[in-house]
């Protein structure tokens, strides 16, 4: 008998301060649900307009199995596609529907993937230091902790330090240097080098805030540390630049947090420009598309490292580790730990409470519970306790400034 979709909304939560957002598709069968992340925080209200004022009418009533069907159908039948509010619409919706044939089938999600590849999935974590003496200490710390990848940054994304200083009546925004930025990065690895020898794997984002011809100079620079990898060293809209880099230094390349769209990695993969894939899985569309990704990316020896940041609830993290654990061509994953990173109002007791089941680490492994489909739950009562917030920021990491008070685009 066919199982059919009954209902489908959004759920909002913030029990981190960060606006996350959930999606549930109840059934036709009493009891039968799924649950799929569409956390856009920065514009939450958008994706729960678009999941519950376009998608829901097209949902109700049909048949849960169809999920290829329904996301091509859902993806064009707004003729403009590929934006960040569509596609999370349309990732909650995936996921969810994901979930609900894993629960039908018995069967935790790696599973219908092909099986396991790994018993659990290596990920790196944040060392987030104010300064490099800082960060260093971080780093030993998560070392402690079981991590041999960690991801290490001084300062804040472009080091938010400065030798000249803006000019008067100069708007709000985070301050940066790129000179003084790369010279305090380069400081910090050759110092996390000194300290830890090769017993750690080390990466860097660079958040896309770079000019072009630096950002080839600071690849190779950063060459000599013999990093894991170096991420997100441009923004989308200079793609363009990576066959250069490529060309100048073997520093591996990680790209992709801020893709929409497949063409913006058909090219880097298709000329093996970048050696990590790293977009944000509900910013491309969910796990539809994820896979074809994976595949893709398969064909051409590039390796995945989905992003996993805190702007993602934990269905998603648990997303990204079921598809981590059943791809041959798995890199790393991202992973948002409390203890060394920048957001030092977390509250992962919360979290837990309204996200049952979610991914735990254990030195330096994600581990996933073996419940069919997700295996994460979603406790709306404790997720009520936390609202969202939708004061519109003007003031963050996001608002980077040149010292003349230039606005860059991150
Ligand atoms: O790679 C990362 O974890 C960062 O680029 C974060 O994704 C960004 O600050 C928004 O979540
Ligand atoms: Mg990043």
């Amino acid at each position: 008998m066919s199982v059919m979709i009954r209902d489908v909304r959004t759920i909002c939560c913030a029990p981190e301060g960060i606006n996350l957002v959930t999606v549930k598709i109840e059934t036709t069968e009493p009891g039968l649900y799924g649950i799929g992340c569409a956390t856009f925080a920065h514009r939450h209200l958008a994706v729960v307009t678009a999941v519950e004022e376009y998608l829901k009418p097209f949902l109700i009533g049909k048949d849960v199995s169809y999920i290829e069907d329904i996301w091509q159908t859902a993806m064009g039948m707004s003729y403009w596609r590929n934006g960040p509010v569509l596609n999370n619409a349309l990732s909650g919706v995936d996921m969810a529907l994901w979930d609900i044939k894993g629960k039908m089938a018995g069967m935790p999600l790696y599973q219908l993937f092909g099986g396991k590849c790994r018993e659990a999935v290596p990920c790196y974590t944040h060392a987030e230091g104010n300064s490099v003496e800082d960060a260093v200490e971080k780093v030993a710390y998560l070392k402690e902790n079981g991590y041999r990848y960690v991801r290490a940054q001084a300062g804040g994304y472009g080091g938010n330090e400065m030798i000249h200083q803006p000019p008067e009546g100069a708007l709000s925004g985070a301050y940066y240097d790129p000179k003084v930025y790369m010279r305090k990065t380069i400081k910090l690895f050759e110092k996390l080098r000194d300290t830890f020898g090769d017993e750690l794997e080390l990466c860097h984002d660079v958040h896309e805030r770079l000019a072009p011809v630096d950002a080839v100079g600071f690849a190779k620079q950063m060459e000599q540390f013999q990093l894991f990898f170096l991420e997100d060293i441009l923004p989308p809209e200079q793609v363009g630049w990576f066959e250069r880099i490529r060309s100048q230094t073997v520093t591996p390349l990680a790209m992709g947090e801020l893709f929409n769209n497949p063409n913006e990695w058909m090219d880097l993969i298709k000329n093996r420009r970048i050696d990590y894939i790293r977009v944000h899985l509900s910013q491309i569309g969910g796990i539809t598309p994820a896979r074809k990704l994976i595949a893709l990316c398969d064909a051409f020896g590039v390796r995945t490292a989905w992003h996993g940041p805190v702007d993602l609830t934990p269905v998603g993290h648990a997303v990204n580790a079921h598809l981590d654990i059943s791809s041959p061509n798995f890199g790393i994953q991202e992973w948002s730990d409390s203890i060394c990173g920048f957001f030092a109002d977390r509250n992962p007791e919360a979290l837990e409470e309204i996200f049952p089941g979610m991914p735990k680490v254990k030195q330096g492994y994600i581990y996933l519970n073996d419940k069919p489909g997700i295996g994460v739950d979603i406790n709306e009562e404790a997720a009520g306790k936390f609202p969202c917030s939708s004061e519109v920021v003007t003031w963050s990491w996001m608002l980077p400034k040149l010292p003349d008070g230039t606005s860059v685009r991150p």
